[in-house]
């Protein structure tokens, strides 16, 4: 794909996509703009800028074959392929994300977890086996993984993320209220619950 799609629009690409399924689900095969917008709550001019980065995808008056939208979409997403995820720290977080491990419509799942702790070494959580962390140099590259989830206490993240950088990690998605450093080339994505409950609450309060 040679098409370079701004951030924003790849932002939403996941949104189109899950909501598309959902319509083949309910055997409507043609949408419009207007009633993605409706549906998803993203305006209908921004969705029909997004669909334009990607060429003719509809017509006028006819509107969008779902079907034809979601092949194209499943090629830009490579929902084709499954990629494996690391989650490092077995505890409160971690045991709820391994729960949930991205089922739904994703290409995503959680295939290795790793902790220190001998009572959950060698154990399956969630259906995910659970190693040790002086597995994880040879798992990720057993497993090809490429991105990892941290859910280690905030003391020792600087410690693991250096152990995953060591291990070919290209992303991570941090949930430890820890800034890490990382080499270039290597992307960090900070999940702050308080922070977006803070902004939740701002919005509220401020109309
Ligand atoms: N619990 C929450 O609701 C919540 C929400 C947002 C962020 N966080 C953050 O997520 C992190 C985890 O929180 P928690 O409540 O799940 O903590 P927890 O103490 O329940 O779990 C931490 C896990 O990490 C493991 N661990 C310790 N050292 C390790 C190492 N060197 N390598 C691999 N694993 C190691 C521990 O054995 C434990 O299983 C914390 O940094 C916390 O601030 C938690």
């Amino acid at each position: 794909m040679e098409t370079k799609i701004p951030e924003a629009t790849a932002k939403r690409l996941p949104l189109y996509y899950r909501y598309l399924n959902n319509l083949l689900y309910a055997n409507k095969l043609r949408v419009s703009s207007a009633e993605l917008a409706e549906s998803i709550q993203v305006d209908a001019a921004t969705i029909r800028r997004d669909f334009s980065y990607f060429g003719p995808l509809g017509k006028r008056g006819y509107g969008y074959d779902v079907h034809k939208l979601i092949d194209f979409f499943k090629k830009i997403l490579d929902q084709d392929t499954l990629t494996n995820v690391a989650l490092i720290g077995v505890g409160n977080l971690g045991h709820a994300l391994l729960n949930f491990n991205f089922h739904k419509n994703s290409n995503v799942r959680i295939s290795a977890a790793f902790d220190v702790n001998p009572k959950l070494i060698g154990s399956v959580q969630s259906n995910v086996p659970v190693y040790d962390m002086r597995q994880l140099q040879e798992q990720l590259k057993d497993q090809r993984i490429e991105i990892a989830i941290i859910t280690v206490p905030a003391t020792i993240a600087q410690k693991v993320v250096d152990e995953l950088v060591q291990g070919g990690i290209k992303g991570i998605m941090n949930f430890t209220t820890v800034r890490i450093s990382v080499p270039e080339g290597v992307r960090i994505q900070n999940i702050d619950l308080t922070n977006e409950l803070q902004t939740l609450i701002y919005a509220i309060n401020h109309g």
